[in-house]
């Protein structure tokens, strides 16, 4: 068996952890073959949460999990970590935007940031879940400066798997027919969930989804508004953000960098730009990218974009530039 990779949650007594770590633990991520280390951290204040939680995953008897650690210290949860799902962070409430939780966030994520450059392995690969994702995320690196950019990236999958729903559900599929729709840009209310490279197979034949779905503007309306304001409706609902959905869409992120795509297929994941598709160098923004076996991504190249696309496209990045003025404005002060 290979040697176990030792996965940091952290946010762990909270409510998206309580659903990914058994996931994690079961090996429908990094499969079953994979012996797991899991860390688990969360902040003094939930010690005694943490502790309950600790109990509940050793009483899950999971026989990938090897060494559990639940602990409130950063610095021991972040030494020598393989994969960080950095969840911890607080959650919107009604009426709020992501970026509102900036102020109150960004900090975590300068100081697990250094955290990580210190005691990390070089290799590490982080996940950013804690709103504002991407902001969040960037923020991390910044402050990781040995790890390489390319290690970092923040969650849009959740975006991708509810874009993908609404299109199955509107064309009467299951919702694995439904590949290649695109998250561009910021987890927020300005992403653009696009659909003009995505296929639908229905009774045996690949067809686009503009063909499948046949609402020319349903797609480019309340397709779009449904999918941007989704957290919101649940937060609404629930009077608490997405956490099942959250959990799941984590693990789909993780497993897909860690194994690879399938052949043609591509996902949406948060990861720094260089540049492509005119979108500035350095901003965390979320593109289709395509993973492989060794754990490394390439942004999709050569996807034709249209007017309509690149307003979006710009108007969500030009919220990510100002998202980052803003964070470091309350890391440097
Ligand atoms: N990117 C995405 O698609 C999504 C992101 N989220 C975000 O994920 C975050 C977590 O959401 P929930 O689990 O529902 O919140 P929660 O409030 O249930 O749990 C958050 C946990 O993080 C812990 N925490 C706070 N500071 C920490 C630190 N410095 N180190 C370690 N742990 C820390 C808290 O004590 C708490 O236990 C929120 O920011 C939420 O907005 C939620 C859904 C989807
Ligand atoms: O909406 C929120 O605040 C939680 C979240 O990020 C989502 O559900 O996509």
């Amino acid at each position: 068996m290979a040697e176990p990779l030792k996965v940091l949650i952290t946010g762990a007594a909270g409510q998206i952890a309580y659903s990914l770590m058994f996931q994690v633990g079961s090996g429908s991520v990094f499969g079953p073959n994979q012996p797991l280390k899991l860390v688990l951290l969360d902040i003094l204040p939930m010690k005694s949460v943490l502790d309950g939680v600790l109990m509940e995953m050793m009483d899950c008897a999971l026989p990938l999990v090897k060494e559990i650690v639940a602990t409130v210290d950063e610095t021991e949860a972040f030494t020598d970590v393989d994969v960080a799902m950095l969840v911890g962070a607080m959650p919107r409430r009604e009426g709020m935007e992501r970026k509102d939780l900036l102020a109150a966030n960004v900090k975590i994520f300068k100081s697990q940031g250094a955290a990580m450059d210190k005691v990390s392995k070089k290799n590490i690969k982080v996940v950013v879940v804690g709103n504002p994702a991407n902001t969040n995320a960037l923020i991390c690196s910044k402050y990781a400066p040995s790890i390489p950019k390319e290690n970092f990236s923040c969650l849009t999958r959740l975006d991708q798997n509810r874009a993908q729903a609404q299109v199955a559900a509107r064309v009467g599929v299951d919702t694995q027919n439904v590949g290649n729709t695109i998250i561009w840009g910021n987890h927020s209310s300005t992403q653009f969930p696009d659909v003009s490279h995505a296929t639908v197979t229905k009774d045996g034949k690949v067809v686009s989804v503009y063909e499948a779905v046949k609402d020319d503007d349903w797609l480019k309306g309340d397709f779009i508004k449904t999918v941007q304001t989704r957290g919101g409706a649940v937060i609404k609902a629930r009077k608490l953000s997405s956490a099942m959905s959250a959990a799941k869409a984590t693990c789909d992120h993780i497993r897909d960098w860690w194994t690879g795509c399938a052949e043609g297929k591509w996902v949406s994941m948060g990861v720094i730009s260089d540049g492509s598709y005119d979108i500035p160098k350095g901003l965390m923004y979320s593109f289709p990218v395509r993973t492989k076996p060794d754990h490394t991504y390439e942004i999709v190249q050569g996807l034709s974009i249209s007017d309509f696309a690149r307003a979006k496209m710009d108007a969500t990045a030009k919220e990510l530039q100002e998202e980052l003025a803003a964070a470091m404005e309350v890391c440097e002060h």
